[in-house]
């Protein structure tokens, strides 16, 4: 069974995730890669979306992902898992919002939660010509 030991871990320690859940979403075979698990890049991109749906609501409006802090992949995902990507802030500068997006799996038919990886993402605000603008101004949701 995929990650079984870590489970037991995340229950003795009490570990929780940090932050708001900004997406949730089930992982399906074509998501996979020759070993049959999750595709990391797959892992990564859905934490690029929450992270995104995350920055866009604090920074009113559009942003583009700017940078992406090295992740580790702690254990293998599973198709049939249930990710669930938790974004809290770290720093919020002029221009940029640099977020914590934890992915979490909840296994296939279990219902406890482990932690799979963790990164920080660094997002921009953009205006309408894709040029940096105040995370505090008020543009157009569009
Ligand atoms: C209710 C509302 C709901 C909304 C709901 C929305 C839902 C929406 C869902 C979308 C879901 C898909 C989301 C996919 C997200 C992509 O896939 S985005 C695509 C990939 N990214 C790109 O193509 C971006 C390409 N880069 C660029 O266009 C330009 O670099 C940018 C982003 C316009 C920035 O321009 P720049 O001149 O390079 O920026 P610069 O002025 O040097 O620096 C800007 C800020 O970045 C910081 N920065 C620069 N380099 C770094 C670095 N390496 N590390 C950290 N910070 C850095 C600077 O320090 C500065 O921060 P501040 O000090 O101002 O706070």
């Amino acid at each position: 069974m995929v990650g079984k030991n870590s489970e037991t871990q995340n229950e003795q320690e009490n570990i929780q995730p940090e932050g708001e859940l900004s997406v949730r979403t089930l992982t399906m075979p074509c998501d996979t890669n020759h070993n049959g698990d999750i595709f990391g890049g797959w892992v990564l991109s859905q934490m690029d979306i929450a992270g995104a749906i995350y920055s866009g609501k604090r920074c009113n409006g559009r942003t583009a992902t700017i940078a992406i802090e090295a992740m580790k992949f702690i254990q293998p995902v599973g198709v049939g898992d249930i990710l669930c990507c938790y974004c809290s802030t770290v720093k919020e500068g002029n221009t940029s919002l640099s977020v914590k997006v934890e992915a979490w799996v909840v296994r296939k038919f279990e219902t406890e939660r482990v932690k799979v990886t963790s990164g920080v993402f660094t997002y921009v605000a953009i205006d309408e010509d894709k040029r940096p603008r105040s995370i505090n101004s008020k543009t157009v949701l569009k």
